[in-house]
């Protein structure tokens, strides 16, 4: 089944949540069931590059990540665009563990795909009210129990954070998923800025109020504070 691919790029590092610093490549997906305020890959589903779209099956893509890197790769990570959207992906999936490639998935949590339960390291990204989104919380609890019961791997809940009201929710989420490890990523709200001495200046200040803020809190004890790594390194470049 073919895969609708926007973009195939590394190897770099995963600069956010529970494989920070991990050396990987990354596939990007086109299209989203979302449409976050401050999403940062808006071009996955709004439309602007759509004639960019590659439809690829499995080995097309595992072709191409070869002859990019020369095989200097041991590890995938799926993003998007939603990948959850794609029953398709789970041929890739396992092509990708047939050539010993370990294998992350970036997604929201808004929906199920049998393929979760053979990711390595899967990341569930609900939405917190800043991005305009209303998380399902029946649907999150039906894919963590699912996960829970079959994946292999480990899971984890990253909620990237703007303000107090995303705070709130990121609170009410711990409360609701104790056993899930969560990590509160920082939010960026400037884009479009290409200043990167600039930019790194406003993030590293939203960070040091990020963290403030958690150490302030009774009810995130058991978090991880992370900065979303690769805009510190090289501001809002794209394929990076
Ligand atoms: C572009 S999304 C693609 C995967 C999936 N749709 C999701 O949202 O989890 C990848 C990650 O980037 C985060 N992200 C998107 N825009 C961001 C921004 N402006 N600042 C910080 N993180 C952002 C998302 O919350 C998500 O965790
Ligand atoms: N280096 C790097 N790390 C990332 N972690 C999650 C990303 C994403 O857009 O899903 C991303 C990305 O685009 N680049
Ligand atoms: S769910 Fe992810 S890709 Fe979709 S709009 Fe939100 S941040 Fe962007
Ligand atoms: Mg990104």
């Amino acid at each position: 089944m073919k895969i609708p691919v926007l973009e195939i790029f590394g190897p770099t590092i995963q600069g956010e949540g529970m494989v920070i610093g991990q050396k990987t490549m990354f596939v990007r997906t086109a299209g989203c069931d979302y449409s976050c305020s401050w999403c940062d890959s808006k071009f996955t589903w709004d439309g602007s590059e759509k004639e960019k779209i590659r439809l690829m099956e499995p080995d097309e893509i595992w072709q191409e990540l070869n002859e990019q890197t020369a095989g200097n790769f041991a590890h995938v990570t799926i993003s998007g665009g939603n990948p959850a959207l794609l029953s398709g992906l789970g041929a890739f999936v396992d092509l990708l563990h047939e050539n010993k490639i370990n294998i992350a998935l970036e997604t929201q949590g808004s929906r199920w795909q049998p393929w979760f339960a053979s990711i390595d390291e899967l990341t569930l990204s609900p939405k917190p009210p800043s991005s305009g989104m209303k998380t399902n919380f029946s649907i999150l609890d039906d894919i963590i129990a699912k996960l829970q019961e079959k994946q292999k791997g480990s899971c984890s809940l990253k909620i990237v954070i703007f303000d107090l009201a995303d705070l709130a929710y990121a609170k009410e989420v711990h409360f609701r998923y104790p056993d899930v490890p969560l990590f509160l990523q920082v939010g960026n709200d400037d884009i479009e800025n290409v200043d990167d001495d600039g930019l790194l200046r406003y993030l590293l200040n939203r960070y040091d109020w990020l963290v403030d803020q958690v150490m302030d809190s009774q009810e995130l004890v058991n978090v991880r504070v992370l900065p979303q790594l690769h805009t510190y390194l090289w501001g809002n470049k794209r394929g990076v």
